[in-house]
């Protein structure tokens, strides 16, 4: 059997004199040969039983998922119930995620015109219908349910930001800027707020990008050797460099045409501006993105502050040699003039928050340490001459553009994107920076708001230590009884401490172990590397549990951890301590560490 199986292999077939020459020619069934079938034959069987223990915990989960979501009476899931569900969350159903997900069902409604009993399952799904169209997204789907997110209480969170956002509306104060023709005729009531269908444009908001690409691209010391660091004290288009003769920082004018000049160079300035929107895309998750032609040819014809500091720039060497004004001119214009809309500003924004990943898609965009600088100047430098007091009230990352466009970060939790044509006297959108204000007012999110001593007026939307940990609890207990590695897989990944307990004092190891789930215990033990003996309210420990209902071999498991354990203990004693001091460090550092990570909710509610 064994051997018939290794057979499926082709290089086990090659006669031995066609390898490499300077091997000597063995007869096949050699005792070194027949090893190598045996271990590839058991590796191959190993393979299959993964994949077949991997499609038994989905099965098992879109089973769970299916019974939480069914209708009593009819014993189907509604698909109204499913969809309503994931986007109460906050998630959006052109999430890639649910893409096949969401395909299969608009795909089963498609057909439904054709037969009868097909219309039914496109509106009801019956448990294997379920199956078939959850079965991609059921980890998406576990979340949901678990309230398994950085906001748990993802309506309750909109809501009042609705509510900010209605206060917002009322405010009628500022301008519309009227230094590029195009923007001067802009309506000063709109006023939108994440999600956002009419597109405007980005104006210095690319500032930051650009800065965040080219830092990439050519790192840290390449671009600084043509832009400083520091808050200009001075307009954003003044024409003025610092005492070393460079540009104050990059979120100003003369800043952002020095990184324009680095940006994709060598290339055509066609080819640098389809490399830029490409990479805007990956940052937006392909959301939409577009170009303003009219903003930027009339912007061009007014814009001889810019020209005039370009010249200024290049009388005083602050290019690279060979750098063609004009064309750096040219691109940083259209780079202005590219359009967003707030649902996809509030993607990028939301990369921004992710250390440069796109919280969407995974595709890691920026490099970290771009990320970092970047945010560090938009604190600083974000908001023209009210960046400091910016940074001192709201506490935020953030940069606006003369066409009302903020863009806000909070790192490691989310990304948000304002949108108001009027302007305040330091050139900041009226309505977004009063939205600012009041979110901080409302929630927890400055950089500086104690989070050891919370102030009782204002929510901490993040509930980190508290609710989320139940719910975290509840979702590996959930985990560890259905058997399921993977959803356990994903929760050690996220940096979970695999070892918490719920208010009985019940582990996941305590769970696993009395379900008799060998596979599960078998990945606490040896990769989370739990305590094998904890107790429960009651003094059991999970080992009492497998013996209690007969579970004969998580028993044995059980008990070879605690010796290896015992082992382990006694070498610690010559280390003296110093594991234990590990350890109790541990537990603290993984729940504070920011955990945007794989796990991104965007705004559904329109305003
Ligand atoms: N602050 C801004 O948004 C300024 C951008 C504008 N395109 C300019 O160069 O003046």
């Amino acid at each position: 059997m064994l051997v018939t199986e290794a057979r499926t292999e082709p290089l086990q077939l090659l006669p031995a004199s066609s390898l490499a020459g300077s091997m000597k020619p063995e007869p096949s069934q050699s005792p070194p040969r027949l090893l190598e079938t045996l271990s590839e034959a058991r590796r191959v069987r190993n393979e299959a039983e993964r994949q077949y223990r991997a499609a038994q915990a989905s099965r098992g989960s879109c089973d769970a998922v299916f019974d939480i979501l069914k209708d009593r009476a009819t014993d189907r899931v509604p698909v109204s119930r499913l969809l309503g569900v994931v986007e109460a969350a906050g998630i959006q159903l052109s999430d890639p995620r649910l893409r096949q997900c969401v395909a299969s069902i608009r795909e089963r409604q498609k057909r439904a015109v054709m037969c009868d009993e097909e219309a039914r399952n496109s509106f009801f799904l019956d448990r294997a219908a379920f199956a078939e169209v959850a079965r991609a997204s059921i980890a998406l789907m576990l979340q949901v349910l678990r309230k398994d997110f950085v906001l748990p209480d993802f309506q309750e969170f909109t809501g009042e930001l609705a509510a900010i956002f209605e206060r917002c509306r009322a405010n009628t104060e500022g301008r519309v800027a009227n230094c590029i023709p195009q923007l001067a005729r802009a309506d000063p009531a709109r006023w939108g707020a994440a999600v956002c269908t009419v597109p405007f444009c980005l104006q210095s908001v690319s500032k930051p990008l650009n800065y965040a690409l080219a830092m990439t691209e050519a790192g840290s010391d390449r671009v600084h050797q043509f832009v400083g660091y520091e808050p200009s004290g001075i307009s954003f288009n003044s024409i003025a460099l610092n005492s070393e003769n460079k540009p104050h920082n990059p979120m100003i004018n003369s800043g952002a045409i020095a990184v324009c000049s680095l940006l994709a160079r060598g290339q055509r300035l066609a080819d640098r501006f389809d490399y830029v929107l490409r990479q805007y895309l990956r940052m937006s998750a392909g959301e939409r993105l577009g170009f303003s032609n009219s903003t930027f040819l009339s912007e061009r014809e007014s814009s001889d502050r810019n020209y005039a500091i370009g010249y200024y720039m290049r009388e005083n060497g602050c290019f690279p040699p060979d750098t063609d004004l004009r064309e750096t001119l040219d691109f940083y214009l259209q780079l202005c003039a590219l359009e967003a809309t707030c649902d996809s500003a509030a993607v990028i924004a939301a990369t921004l928050a992710n250390g440069g990943v796109c919280p969407l898609t995974g595709d890691p965009v920026l490099s970290a340490e771009a990320v970092r600088d970047t945010l560090s100047l938009m604190h600083s430098c974000g908001l023209y001459d009210y960046s400091g007091q910016f940074a001192f009230k709201c506490g935020l990352p953030a940069k606006s553009g003369v066409s009302g466009a903020i863009l806000l970060v909070i790192p490691g939790l989310m990304g948000i994107a304002l949108w108001s044509p009027p302007l305040d006297r330091q050139g900041n959108s009226c309505r977004g920076i009063q939205f600012c204000r009041e979110l901080v007012a409302r929630f927890s999110l400055h950089n500086f708001d104690s989070t050891v001593r919370r102030r009782p007026d204002r929510a901490d939307s993040r509930r980190r230590l508290t609710e989320t940990q139940s719910a975290e609890i509840v979702g590996l207990l959930f985990a560890a009884s259905n058997n399921d590695v993977t959803a356990l897989r994903g929760a050690f990944l996220k940096g979970l401490c695999m070892d918490q307990a719920d208010y009985d004092g019940r582990t996941a190891l305590h769970v696993a172990a009395a379900e008799g789930h060998a596979e599960a215990v078998q990945f606490l033990l040896v990769t989370c590397g739990v305590a094998v003996g904890p107790r429960d309210r009651w003094g059991f420990t999970p080992l009492n549990d497998a013996e209690r209902f007969g579970r004969t071999e998580v028993a044995e498991l059980l008990r070879a951890a605690a010796v290896a354990a015992a082992v382990e203990e006694s070498d610690e004693a010559e280390v003296g301590g110093r594991r234990r001091l590990r350890q109790s460090f541990r537990t603290p550092q993984w729940r504070w560490s920011p955990r945007l990570g794989r796990r991104p909710q965007r705004w559904k509610r329109r305003f």
